[in-house]
């Protein structure tokens, strides 16, 4: 049998409180990299606000001894004395206050730069982090975690620290003091408070665990917030009447979290308040002691003042280092938190070529397949196809046949499992990422509607010039854009969206004429990807584009997923996919001559127009 003596047990509990330091170190770095002016001027202020205290204890004693031997001795420099006392610990006590005002405002203003400094470093790291991350929800949850709270806890942590450095000089210049009376009466209090220190850091270890396990509850509540309060979703929530059963989810929620905490809390509250009166009680004992001794004649009247004062202020000390630890706990879990999301190892994308090794080779896929993380299936399935430079791909296939996955791998926003992607013979995974992303234009189907500027929403297709007006125009006309662009009041400084005061909302096929411009951006990229481009289009306009598209792109390979055939029948040559697999390819021509899958489809479509 497992027999841990209770000493051991107890002297293990201690040091799992002592773990909350450990934090602490690092909060203060951080700190001290956001201001190390405003650090010092706190650190200094936290001694003096932390040393005073038992200052202004001595000088009433010396007050009340002086004023004794006064009223004795009723000679005027005794009275001169008393007074001269009386006059500095006035002076000490505006000290202190100007101190705690001063930690105050040093205070206020650490927590708005660290917050931001905080709030950068995530950011900064969200930027390096794949596609993949943010589809893995223990990864989002993390991030979710160290976003939530990130500008109040680190600070918190520092300002909890120093009210702890604080509280902690003020008790052990107390108990300086007291030690002049007993040495045993120092330890007692000591031992005493022990059993609060542990309840109070075990109680927040549990809420800690409490709050960290219950993350995806809170992103769902975070999710329902939004549908219910939020532009994007507000149509679909009023018309099919879905408001209410939201509210009711988000209310369930809410009361299943409120009681895992009531009972907490209570059950905190009660062992803490427990607990805290073995402290008391030795305050008393020996305060009981105190005021025997002054009764028999051992120590003055000043001394018994001076103790008074002690022992009322050190139990104020006592009870706030207590409330810091419980605080700080969380605190350091939450950094923690912080910690493993910031250093969390992100695989550096490899590769560093600039350029292939047969340039003018074109794309090519050689035996292709991937399967998403956590998924069972293929999603793509040995896929094999070559493009050569000025040629125009089209890949048609049924929903979720993979032709999106396909961009994905050849962006590189994954890797595939197994085969190879090379351009200009190379392969992509030996390609500088930045220089490869740089040579492909792509709009997806789900493309971003930002609430910029139209102009800048043309321009983020080539962040080099994304305030260029000229290739703002060029862009949006090959894009068909330009025509509407042009009617509206401010043109291209246009905001766009509703989130912004005078936003303007556009149509589904507006939308997408503008996220075509976007791609038309990238006039130095020689491979360009249209995933349904046009599906929200008029008819017009997507003749009219495609009239003109192999002009546009006469240099560039193009790739073009689409579920119309008048738009893939243009192309060189197309790609049917199915479940992943290549099924055939061709021209229109040689596929509408096989008779297969292409020719059926394409016929069922023809009829359609018939
Ligand atoms: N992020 C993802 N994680 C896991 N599986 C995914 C993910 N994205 C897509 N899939 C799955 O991979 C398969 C291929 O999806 P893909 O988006 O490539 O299809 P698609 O051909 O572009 O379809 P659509 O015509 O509907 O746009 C589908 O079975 C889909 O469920």
């Amino acid at each position: 049998m497992n027999q841990t003596s209770p000493i051991k047990r107890y002297l293990r509990s201690v040091s799992q409180s002592l773990s909350i330091f450990q934090y602490c170190g690092r909060a203060i770095a951080l700190v001290w990299s956001t201001d190390r002016r405003l650090t010092l001027f706190l650190a200094f202020l936290t001694l003096i606000a932390g040393l005073l205290p038992a200052v202004v204890a001595y000088v009433g004693k010396l007050i009340v001894d002086s004023v004794v031997i006064a009223s004795q001795s009723k000679l005027p420099a005794d009275q001169w004395t008393a007074l001269k006392y009386l006059g500095l610990e006035a002076l000490v006590v505006a000290i202190l206050a100007g101190s705690k005002q001063g930690l105050a405002l040093c205070q206020s203003l650490l927590r708005v730069l660290l917050g931001q400094k905080v709030n950068v470093l995530i950011l900064d790291k969200a930027l390096t982090l794949d596609l993949a991350h943010f589809e893995d929800s223990e990864f989002y949850d993390k991030m979710t975690r160290a976003r939530r709270e990130a500008s109040s806890r680190p600070l918190s942590l520092v300002g909890r620290t120093f009210g702890l450095v604080q509280d902690s000089l003020t008790l052990i210049t107390y108990g300086g003091l007291l030690i002049h009376f007993s040495v045993w009466a120092v330890l007692v209090l000591m031992v005493a408070a022990v059993p609060a220190f542990v309840a109070e850091t075990r109680f927040a270890g549990e809420a800690f665990r409490l709050f960290r396990w219950r993350t995806p509850e809170s992103r769902e509540q975070n999710y329902l917030e939004f549908l219910i309060a939020n532009e994007a979703p507000a149509m679909e929530v009023k018309l099919y009447q879905l408001g209410q059963t939201l509210l009711d989810r988000y209310n369930t929620i809410f009361n299943r979290l409120y009681s895992e905490d009531r009972n907490l809390t209570i059950r905190r509250g009660i062992w803490s308040y427990l607990l805290s009166l073995v402290s008391t009680a030795a305050f008393y004992l020996a305060y009981i002691w105190i005021v025997v001794e002054t009764i028999v004649g051992a120590i003055t009247l000043g001394e018994l003042t001076m103790y008074l004062v002690v022992f009322r202020q050190g139990q104020n000390a006592f009870a706030s280092i207590l409330s810091a630890i419980g605080g700080m706990y969380e605190d350091s879990l939450y950094l923690s938190n912080l910690y493993e999301f910031l250093e969390q190892e992100i695989p550096q994308p490899q590769g560093y070529a600039d350029r292939g090794t047969s340039p003018g080779d074109g794309l090519r896929f050689e035996n292709v397949s991937f399967q998403y993380p956590g998924s069972e299936q293929l999603a793509l399935n040995h896929v094999s196809f070559h493009l050569k430079p000025g040629e125009k791909l089209a890949i048609v296939g049924e929903n979720g046949s993979g032709k999106t996955t396909l961009i994905k791998l050849l962006t590189r926003l994954y890797t595939p499992n197994s085969g190879r992607i090379l351009l200009d013979g190379l392969d992509l995974q030996l390609w500088n990422l930045e220089i490869l992303q740089q040579r492909i234009g792509v709009i997806f189907q789900n493309f971003m509607q930002y609430q910029f500027k139209v102009g800048e929403n043309v321009g983020v297709g080539d962040v080099k010039y994304l305030e260029d007006h000229d290739r703002w125009i060029e862009a949006a006309e090959k894009g068909n854009a330009l025509p509407f662009i042009e009617q509206m009041p401010e043109g291209f400084e246009t905001r766009l969206g509703r989130w912004f005061k005078s936003g303007r909302e556009l149509s589904g096929g507006q939308w997408q004429k503008i996220a075509l411009s976007r791609a038309f951006m990238r006039t130095r990229a020689d491979i360009l990807v249209l995933d349904e481009p046009t599906s929200a289009m008029d008819a017009e306009s997507e003749v009219q584009i495609f009239d003109r598209f192999r002009e546009m792109t006469s240099n560039q390979m193009a790739i073009l997923i689409s579920h119309r055939f008048s738009t893939v029948r243009m192309a060189d040559r197309i790609l049917v996919l199915s479940m992943g697999k290549v099924l055939e390819q061709g021209s229109h021509e040689d596929l509408v001559k096989a008779e297969g899958r292409y020719a059926h489809l394409f016929a069922l479509q023809a009829a359609g127009y018939q």
